[in-house]
């Protein structure tokens, strides 16, 4: 993972932003790149307004001065722009390493376009080998967990299902007070189809795969940033 690179991709991402529009903000190191600049970008006259994806988020863009609104004022955002913990060739992703991933993604799919920013170390040949992180409700969670890997072995994902917690093993609650379960699955040979049957799960709320969402990768290198469409 390159700091560097992230800031490339956040910088070239700047391209994309024009006066008057309504952005979703995401979450995480890269995104924050992207925030901050933006917010440099807004001191300086640029007249934009941003749905945050978390509290974090949240939190930075109070402080730059972005000016907030959410989904209920604004139901249609212009682009949100996000990271990704994994990306490959067709735009799908696995997000939700920084516990955000149900707030990323109702922002992202209120938005007419999402475009993931990220560093050379995140695009790979097959989604997995970033553990795929499923938010359940707290009520039933061990139930829920058994469930998830019932689900994920009909979908040949085999692997460790654990809680997440803190250094204190104390659970990691998410902004929408859910816990966060990480599958180590290694590979996911079909991602659309685990993603659809995950969510079917009571108690799932919702999981960190985003598939036919993100329309461009930005992707920072050590010299600038590559743009990347989905392939078919
Ligand atoms: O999905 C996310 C948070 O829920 C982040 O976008 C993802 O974890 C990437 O983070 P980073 O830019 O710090 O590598």
């Amino acid at each position: 993972m390159s700091d560097a690179q992230k800031r490339h991709a956040a910088i070239r991402a700047l391209d994309f932003v024009e006066g008057g529009m309504k952005l979703g903000l995401g979450t995480g190191s890269t995104a924050e790149h992207f925030v901050r600049l933006l917010g440099e970008r807004v001191a300086e006259g640029l007249n934009v307004v941003g749905v945050p994806t978390s509290e974090r988020t949240a939190a930075l863009a109070e402080e730059l001065g972005i000016p907030l609104t959410n989904l209920d004022e604004t139901p249609e955002l212009d682009i949100t722009f996000d990271g990704a913990d994994e990306l490959d060739s067709q735009l799908r992703l696995i997000k939700g390493g920084g516990g955000a991933l149900l707030r990323e993604k109702i922002v992202a799919t209120a938005s007419k376009r999402m475009i993931v920013l990220a560093d050379t170390s995140k695009v790979v040949k097959t989604l997995g080998k970033f553990p795929l992180p499923v938010e359940v409700i707290p009520f039933g969670s061990r139930v829920t967990a058994m469930k998830i890997a019932e689900t994920a072995r009909a979908f040949g994902c085999e692997g460790p299902i654990e809680p997440r917690d803190d250094d204190y093993d104390v659970p990691f609650l998410t902004d929408s007070e859910n816990f966060i379960y990480d599958c180590q699955f290694g590979a996911i040979p079909d991602p659309d189809g685990l993603s659809r049957a995950l969510n079917l799960i009571p108690g799932v709320v919702d999981n960190g795969l985003f598939i036919s969402i993100a329309s461009l990768a930005i992707v920072g290198t050590d010299k600038g940033a590559d743009l990347i469409e989905p392939k078919p």
